[in-house]
């Protein structure tokens, strides 16, 4: 084909067959999408390019559709276009329209162009390293792999590796003997304990390679620009569903395929420089540390155990005491009582990253340590939940902390204070609803960049034991089980793992990796709109 100059093509405009009639079908490069009008009513609808799997010839006849008399005039030619469809409920799906023509030279050019224009989409990935989780969840993860996800990356012609992992850690230490550097994502199949896993290889092999100790708590880490995509099959799966809207595996392999970029947060935990753990969703102390611990006894029961070790831990209702102190997150322009989310494109999460990039610039990779006050609150808490973005999950659709940011380089430090069962109660069940779970008295949000925890036993031994955690030498007061004074610790919940010290120092790294996601995408009337205009629709 011609090109204009700049290396464009002209429009191509043509007269295409699409199911029994004829269309006037526009590939435009410059809006970057084919579009579809029907003369004369010119009803219309674009797919953008972004959108679009895959494109291929098509065998006509294979087809078998009953197209009336074109049929028997001439030899058909076709192409067929697999592209995004998306649904309600940020859910997507992979549809296909077959074009055909008389022309076979016309029916080339179309497939030739649109393959061009999909080759120019720089960053979808061609090769994936993948690791499943057999275990994970309902243990789906190999059978949702195969039958609805290696389908489509092989329509999208990425070639991937793929390891079935054969105990935990086995992702993790693959990801620090292989060359990862040769390919331009990986995708877990599994739960938020097997992303965790995978991010835990990455950002350490990250480190490694570029020689800085992950167990100085005040090390500048270099970001990890190895894209993660999660096709969600565990239990939970809150960072799948806070970063796609949707927990769905063929929705994240889509969004896999046309090579979105969304970065995220990180939270490093440390204890006595000593590197514990990296977290992105939720480090929860008391109520969820100790549904935790009890629900690992009970892993048989699958997703059910977290429901069962909920209501238990509830009606426990352990309160801890300890000591808090944070740094507020200056720099961030939202607040955790914002009415707005983070959506697709967050201004928020732009200036944080226009931040990041001006602060490498002036200092590289040097960390300046802010001068701002620490500030501390001594209390006695039934939880303690820092949350690096929403957490929302299935169980609770808005999440923990509902205006938290997925890449503004804070956390929200929730503090739900000791009060009554009904209370706690009260609290839990706007989890799940749309009224205000910060309104209450006894729960207490910040917005911090760093956070510091003791709990009040570690402090009272704090000379002669060198790690609290892994002692165990209080118990329950036995003699008033009905108050609730509790003398051990709990644990703490790091996105699903416990952490063997009650006592840590963590820090927010502000968007130290990325997904293969676009965070969630507004739902507003476009969504009406997007539908009614739908291939299928014109149809
Ligand atoms: C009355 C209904 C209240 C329902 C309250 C639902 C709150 C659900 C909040 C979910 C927050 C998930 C945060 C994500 C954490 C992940 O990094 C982690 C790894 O996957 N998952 C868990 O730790 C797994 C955590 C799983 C937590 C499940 C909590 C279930 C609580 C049930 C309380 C029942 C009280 C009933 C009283 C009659
Ligand atoms: N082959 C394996 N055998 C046993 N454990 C494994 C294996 N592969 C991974 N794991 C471990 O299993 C743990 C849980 O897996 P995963 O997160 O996939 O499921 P889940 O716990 O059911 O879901 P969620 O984390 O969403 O609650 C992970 O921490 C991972 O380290
Ligand atoms: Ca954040």
């Amino acid at each position: 084909m011609e090109r204009l100059p700049g290396g464009r093509r002209p429009r191509l405009v043509s007269s295409l067959g699409l199911g029994r009639r004829s269309w006037e079908v526009t590939l435009d490069e410059e809006r970057g999408a084919a579009g579809l009008a029907r003369p004369p009513a010119r009803r219309n609808c674009f797919v953008p390019i972004s959108e679009i799997i895959a494109v291929e010839e098509t065998e006509f006849n294979k087809k078998q559709r009953n197209i009336g008399r074109w049929q028997k005039m001439a030899k058909l030619h076709a192409f067929t276009v697999h592209y995004v469809k998306k649904a309600r409920n940020h859910r997507w799906r992979c549809r296909d329209a077959t074009f055909w023509c008389v022309d076979e030279h016309l029916c080339n050019q179309w497939t030739q162009a649109l393959k061009e224009l999909l080759e120019m989409q720089k960053s979808r990935p061609k090769q994936l390293l993948v690791y499943i989780n057999p275990y994970g969840g309902k243990r789906q993860g190999k059978r949702i792999y195969e039958q609805k996800v290696a389908p489509l990356f092989s329509l999208a012609s990425i070639s991937t590796d793929v390891v079935v992992t054969e105990h935990a850690n086995h992702a993790k230490d693959n990801l620090f003997e292989v060359n990862i550097y040769k390919y331009d994502g990986v995708v877990c199949v599994g739960g938020d304990g097997m992303f965790s896993e995978v991010m835990h290889g990455l950002i350490g092999r990250m480190q490694k390679d570029s020689g800085i100790d992950q167990n100085n708590p005040k090390a500048s880490l270099v970001q990890c620009n190895i894209r993660i995509g999660i096709i969600p099959a565990g239990s939970t799966d809150c960072i799948c569903y806070s970063t796609v809207g949707i927990s769905d595996p063929v929705t994240s392999a889509l969004h896999i395929i046309v090579g979105d970029c969304q970065p995220l947060d990180v939270s490093s935990v440390h204890h006595n420089n000593t590197f514990l753990k990296y977290s992105v969703s939720l480090l929860g102390y008391g109520f969820y540390g100790d549904i935790l611990k009890d629900s690992e006894k009970k892993r048989w029961m699958g997703p059910m155990r977290y429901d069962y070790s909920g209501f238990k831990t509830f009606l426990s209702h352990h309160y801890y005491e300890g000591t808090i102190a944070y740094q507020p997150a200056k720099q961030t322009h939202g607040s955790p009582r914002d009415k707005e989310s983070c959506r697709t494109g967050c201004y928020i999460c732009k200036q944080s990253e226009k931040q990041l990039a001006e602060q490498n610039k002036e200092h590289g990779l040097k960390h300046e340590e802010g001068e701002e006050e620490w500030k501390v609150i001594k209390g006695k808490f039934l939880a303690i939940n820092a949350v690096n973005m929403s957490c929302a999950c299935p169980r609770s659709p808005k999440g923990l902390s509902p205006a938290a940011h997925l890449a503004d380089g804070s956390a929200d430090l929730i503090l739900v204070r000791k009060c009554s069962r009904f209370n706690f109660l009260r609290y839990l069940v706007r989890h799940t609803n749309q009224d205000d779970q910060f309104d209450f008295p006894f729960v207490d949000v910040y917005r911090v960049k760093c956070f510091q925890f003791t709990s009040k036993l570690s402090e009272d031994n704090e000379s002669n034991v060198m790690d609290i955690g892994k002692k165990r030498f209080g118990q329950f007061c036995r003699d008033h089980p009905a108050c609730c004074c509790n003398i051990v610790n709990s644990t703490w919940n790091c996105d699903g793992e416990t952490l063997d010290s009650s006592a840590i120092e963590v820090r927010v790294h502000c968007q130290l990796m990325k997904l293969f996601a676009r965070g969630i995408e507004e739902d507003c009337k476009d969504e009406a709109a997007h539908s009614q205009s739908s291939i299928e629709q014109l149809l």
